[in-house]
């Protein structure tokens, strides 16, 4: 089976006053359908803007300096190219750290579910923009979806505000999923029920998961793969397993040693 997600030789550099800086170099990561794969690393190191360049929301200053992105045999990243308006929201959805930052606090849940089916699926009537919803947040595990449609975001708990925000990343039914340190602001307990909803959503729909976190145990539970990332390269890729258990590069070896509970 093809690749849903290539990264190619992707580098990427920020232009600053003193010079250009480099923020990802060479780097190659592959994703399928099915599948989730870690992006780990210490902070700095690059994993945002690796998960930001698959969808185009780079800053301003940054360029593609070489490699590309592509997308079920699509190239939509590569130097002087960005064809990622196509399928940011469609093909690809997005859940950031923050519930916040993916929810407009103003709007109900159910105009925010409608406003994202209406700009991305072409001709969708109203009945059937209802019956998504709800069948969007019955998949998120949400007991009541009623309460939670006609509900602001400040109405809910945090834990639903994430479920709420991957069910506005899910709602188009997107081939690949993007979520950058999207537990990190919950409580374990939370975090633990939103990794295993992950879990099920890529059993059951098939869709592709790429997952930043600064976590090695929350990986752990929940990837197939993990890519660990230093100064902007991708230093050791494989196996959830094999990377975790038996880690071949030394940069590796110290952030699992740096973990308390894990030997
Ligand atoms: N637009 C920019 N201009 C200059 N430097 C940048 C820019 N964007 C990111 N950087 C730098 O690139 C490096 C990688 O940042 P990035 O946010 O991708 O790391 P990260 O691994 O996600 O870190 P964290 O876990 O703290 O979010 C950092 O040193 C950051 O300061």
């Amino acid at each position: 089976m093809s690749a849903l997600l290539t990264i190619s030789g992707l580098s990427i550099t920020a232009r600053l006053a003193t010079g250009d800086l480099p923020l990802l170099d060479d780097v190659d990561l592959e994703i399928r359908r099915g599948q989730i794969v870690g992006v780990v690393g210490e902070s700095g190191s690059g994993k945002t803007t690796l998960a930001r360049s698959v969808v185009g929301l780079l800053d301003r200053n940054v360029r593609v300096a070489s490699g590309s992105v592509t997308l079920a045999g699509d190239p939509v990243v590569a130097p002087g190219v960005d064809r990622t308006d196509r399928v940011r929201g469609s093909a690809v959805g997005m859940v950031f750290q923050d519930a916040s930052r993916s929810l407009n606090p103003l709007m109900k849940v159910r105009t925010q579910l409608a406003e994202v089916l209406r700009r991305h699926v072409r001709d969708i009537t109203r009945p059937e923009v209802e019956r998504r919803s709800v069948e969007v947040l019955e998949q998120m595990r949400i007991s009541d979806p009623a309460r939670v449609l006609d509900s602001y975001p400040h109405q809910l708990s945090g834990g639903l505000r994430q479920r709420v925000a991957i069910g506005l990343a899910v709602v188009t039914r997107p081939a690949l999923v993007i979520a950058d340190e999207c537990t990190t602001a919950l409580d374990v307990t939370t975090q633990t029920k939103v990794v295993a909803l992950f879990r099920t959503l890529v059993d059951e729909l098939g869709i592709g998961l790429l997952f930043v976190t600064h976590d090695l145990m929350l990986a752990s539970d929940l990837c197939d793969r993990i890519a660990v990332m230093s100064a902007g390269r991708v230093v050791e890729e494989g196996d959830v397993t094999q990377v975790l258990d038996r880690p071949q590069q030394d940069y590796t070896r110290r952030l699992l040693a740096a973990i308390p509970s894990w030997n």
